[in-house]
C-alpha cells in the first residue's frame, strides 16, 4: 500500500501529523505523518541519518517540534512535557525505569511497581514491610522477563542482555499503555537479541509499542507496520513486505551497510 491515505476512522492510538523539526536552519525531520495502531509493534526505520532519533524525541517529547501536531489517545500532547505524557501512559523506555545498579533485580522492580501505584516521586522513607506486599508481583514480573534466577543478584553484575531485560521489566511495572523503545537491540549479541525480542512481543500483548531499531531481521519479525524514513522525511510506510519491496526504500538503503 505504500504512501496510501489512512482513514480518519481506524483506530490509531498516536498520531503524528506533518512533524517538523529544525536545529538552525538544517531540518532533520521534514512534516512527517507517524500513525500507529493501537496494540501494533510499530518499527520506525531509515538509513543513518534519516531522522529517526529526532523523529523519537520528538514523539516522546524530550525535543519540542517546530511544527505539526501529536495526538495520543486524542488528547493534543504536541506541547506537553516528557513526565506529562508519562503519566498519560506513554512511556519511553529508560525513562521511568532508572535501574539502580547497586539493587539486586528483585528490588529494582519492586521500587518500579511501588512508583506504579505512587505516581511519579519515590519515597524511599517508606516502610519495607510495605515494599513487601509487592513482592510476589516484582517476582513474577521477574519471572517472565527469564530473571528469576537472577532475582538477587545486583543490577551492575548481570550480563548486557539480561540488563536490558531488567530495563524492560522495571519499564513494564509502571504498566504503560504504550511503550517507545529506542534501538532495543543496541550493543546485543545473537542469543540476547532472541531473548529481548521475545520479551518485547510478550510486552505487545496489551499494549503498544513503537521502536527505532536499525537490525532488519528483527524488525520483520516483530513489526505489524513500518514507517520508513530517508532524509527526514517519510519514505514509504506499510508492512515488511511491503516496504522492502519498494524501489525507493531499496534505493536509500543501497550504500549504505544495512540492506532490506
Ligand atoms: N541537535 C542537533 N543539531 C543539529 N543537527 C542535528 C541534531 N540532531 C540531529 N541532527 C541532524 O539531523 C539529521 C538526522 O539525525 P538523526 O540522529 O535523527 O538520524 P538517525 O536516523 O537517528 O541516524 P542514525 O541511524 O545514524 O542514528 C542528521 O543529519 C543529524 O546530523
Amino acid at each position: 500500500m505504500g504512501n496510501a491515505p489512512q482513514t480518519a476512522n481506524e483506530d490509531f492510538i498516536l498520531r503524528a501529523s506533518k512533524l517538523t523539526k529544525t536545529f538552525r536552519g538544517f531540518t532533520a525531520v521534514n512534516e512527517v505523518d507517524i500513525n500507529v495502531r493501537r496494540g501494533h509493534i510499530h518499527a520506525v526505520i531509515g538509513p543513518n541519518g534519516a531522522g529517526k532519533t529526532t523523529c523519537f524525541n520528538l514523539l516522546t517529547k524530550f525535543l519540542q517540534p517546530t511544527g505539526g501536531t501529536i495526538h495520543f489517545d486524542g488528547i493534543d500532547i504536541t506541547r506537553r512535557a516528557p513526565a506529562d505524557i508519562a503519566r498519560l501512559g506513554l512511556v519511553r523506555s529508560f525513562q521511568i525505569s532508572a535501574v539502580f545498579p547497586q539493587l539486586t533485580a528483585l528490588k529494582n522492580v519492586r521500587v518500579a511497581l511501588q512508583r506504579r501505584t505512587r505516581g511519579d516521586s519515590f519515597d524511599f522513607w517508606r516502610a519495607e514491610r510495605c515494599l513487601s506486599a509487592l513482592e510476589d508481583e516484582a517476582m513474577s514480573l521477574l519471572e517472565a522477563f527469564g530473571l528469576s534466577a537472577f532475582s538477587g543478584v545486583p543490577a551492575a553484575e548481570l550480563a548486557y542482555g539480561r540488563k536490558r531485560a531488567l530495563e524492560l521489566a522495571t519499564t513494564i511495572a509502571v504498566n504503560p499503555r504504550m511503550l517507545l523503545l529506542d534501538e532495543p537491540m543496541a550493543g546485543l549479541g545473537r542469543e540476547d537479541i532472541e531473548r529481548v525480542a521475545e520479551i518485547i512481543r510478550r510486552i505487545a500483548r496489551g499494549r503498544t509499542v513503537l521502536m527505532v531499531e536499525h537490525n532488519l531481521s528483527v524488525v520483520s519479525r516483530l513489526s505489524d507496520h513500518i514507517t520508513v524514513l530517508a532524509r527526514g522525511e517519510v519514505l514509504a510506510h506499510g508492512d515488511y513486505a511491503t516496504v522492502s519491496n519498494d524501489e525507493r526504500v531499496i534505493e536509500a538503503y543501497l550504500g549504505s551497510a544495512a540492506h532490506v
